[in-house]
This record gives C-alpha cells, sequence and structure tokens, in this order.
C-alpha cells in the first residue's frame, strides 16, 4: 500500500489531525515503489514516502519492519533494488556514490541514536567537521559550528570533549552536527532511544524546534507514539510497506 497522498489543503490543519501543516508544492524529496532486499530477503516491497519542506514526518513501525532501510534508501546511504529516489526534482538512486556521499554531506543533516562524536575533537569541533568537510576553512567552520551552541542549550561547552559530556548534551552535540551545514532535510534514526525519558523528551523539543526554526525537514524513525504525536504526521511501516497513520 502507498501512502495515501495528502488531502487538499483548506485552511490551517487542526491540531491531532492525521495531517497538521498544510503541504503545498512539490515534495522535496520523494520515494515510490521501494523494494530493497538483504539477500534473499525483501525488507522493502513497495515503500513510498513524501517529504515536504519544513514538515516533520515520524516513521513508526514494528522492530524489523525495515523503518531504518527505508531512511538509508530515501537518504541516499543505501540504493534500493527498486523503486525511485528524487530529492528536487533529481534522482538520487541512480547517482553515484560519490554524488550521493556529497547530497549527504550538503544537503541532509544526519542524527542517530548514538551521536558518534570524535573523541580527539572538541564539541565544537566536532560540530564543525561538516562544515570543513564541505570546504569552509577552520576558524570559520568553528565560528559557525560555536553559533549553534546556545540554542541547543550547550552554551560554554564548546571546549569540551566529548568524553566529558553527558548523553543528553552529547546528542545534543550531535544534532547541532547534522544542522551545522543548513541541510533541507533531517533524517534521525531512535535519537533518543539511548536517552532516560526526561533527557529524551529534552533532546526531541530541541530537534523538533531547531529543525523547524531552520526550515529543515524532519524524518524520524521512534518507537515512541509521544515523539510521533508530536510531528506532523506518521507515516505505518509494516512488513516493509507504509501507509499513513491515522491519528485518533
Ligand atoms: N545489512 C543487513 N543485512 C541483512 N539483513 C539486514 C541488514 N540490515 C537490516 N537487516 C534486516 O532487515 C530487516 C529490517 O531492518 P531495519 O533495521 O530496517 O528494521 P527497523 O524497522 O529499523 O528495526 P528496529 O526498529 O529494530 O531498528 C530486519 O529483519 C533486519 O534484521
Amino acid at each position: 500500500m502507498r501512502e495515501s497522498s495528502p488531502p487538499p489543503s483548506s485552511g490551517r490543519p487542526q491540531r491531532g489531525a492525521p495531517d497538521r501543516k498544510a503541504r503545498s508544492g512539490s515534495p522535496v524529496l520523494t520515494a515510490a515503489g521501494l523494494v530493497k532486499r538483504y539477500g534473499d530477503t525483501t525488507v522493502l516491497h513497495d515503500a513510498a514516502l513524501d517529504v515536504h519542506g519544513g514538515e516533520t514526518v515520524a516513521v513508526m513501525g514494528p522492530s524489523g519492519s525495515g523503518k531504518s532501510t527505508l531512511l538509508y534508501c530515501l537518504s541516499g546511504v543505501m540504493t534500493p533494488d527498486a523503486g525511485t529516489v528524487t530529492y528536487r526534482g533529481e534522482r538520487v538512486d541512480t547517482r553515484s556514490d560519490g554524488r550521493r556521499a556529497e547530497l549527504r554531506r550538503t544537503e541532509f543533516g544526519f542524527v542517530f541514536q548514538f551521536p558518534g562524536l570524535l573523541p580527539e575533537l572538541s564539541a565544537a569541533e566536532n560540530v564543525a567537521l561538516p562544515l570543513m568537510l564541505a570546504g569552509t576553512d577552520r576558524r570559520t567552520a568553528i565560528t559557525r559550528a560555536s553559533t549553534l551552541f546556545p540554542a541547543l542549550g550547550l552554551d560554554g561547552l564548546e571546549r569540551r570533549r566529548p568524553g566529558a559530556l553527558s548523553g543528553g548534551q552529547a546528542q545534543r552535540v550531535g544534532i547541532a552536527r547534522a544542522l551545522a551545514t543548513e541541510p533541507a532535510v533531517v533524517f534521525a534514526d531512535e535519537p533518543t532511544g539511548a536517552l532516560d525519558t526526561e533527557t529524551g523528551d529534552e533532546v526531541m523539543s530541541l530537534l523538533l524546534a531547531s529543525a523547524v526554526e531552520r526550515g529543515a525537514a524532519l524524518v524520524v524513525v521512534t518507537h515512541d507514539e509521544r515523539i510521533a504525536r508530536r510531528c506532523d504526521r506518521t507515516v505505518a511501516v509494516a512488513d516493509g510497506r507504509t501507509s499513513a497513520l491515522e491519528r485518533s
């Protein structure tokens, strides 16, 4: 089953409705008919997802249903065996590895369950890294990276090494790193999965607020219904197929 098309927009959608934010224009990212196999096992059967600029989309489903695989195909980390992924009108799935890597560096941001910060670099240097990889000189990159710290509640932690950060602080540094290149789409895979409930809520609030503030769309894989409810809409993945999840 394909994700159903958005209903025609009729003014401001109501809070709690399946589509809380009016989506207009073409999606920035579109995936259709995705099939992905690992050896003999087909993990995605006919998955589809549209992401509009600035919207927040939760991806939910049972363990092993293919959520992460869908995220990897959408973001060009993996190529699907069939189907198409299109970013701003251009095919992603047919690009070379190098061009997909470039797209990931420049247009997309990633937040994972564990931030994977480089231990020998300071927090600000970790955030600056994607900017430096994109060609920004070190000093400018660190200055620009540091501007993200206050909004993420990280003021004063710029010079800290990751080993001296709490789990929540480290994840917020990871969020800053994902936002440093001003991506159009941020992909988050269980971003609060390793945190306690309170810290997770805090981190999720900052992720949602900072992505929305910067106009980035957010696609977040989560098992947490409370997180999904805070997103504009939810897409369910079951047995490798996607469908829009109606909310009660
Ligand atoms: N590299 C791989 N090789 C073989 N099988 C894989 C590989 N990656 C994932 N799988 C399998 O594909 C299926 C879907 O995995 P995926 O990680 O996409 O699911 P998920 O819905 O994100 O699961 P979870 O909620 O547990 O993280 C699972 O059965 C998994 O074991």
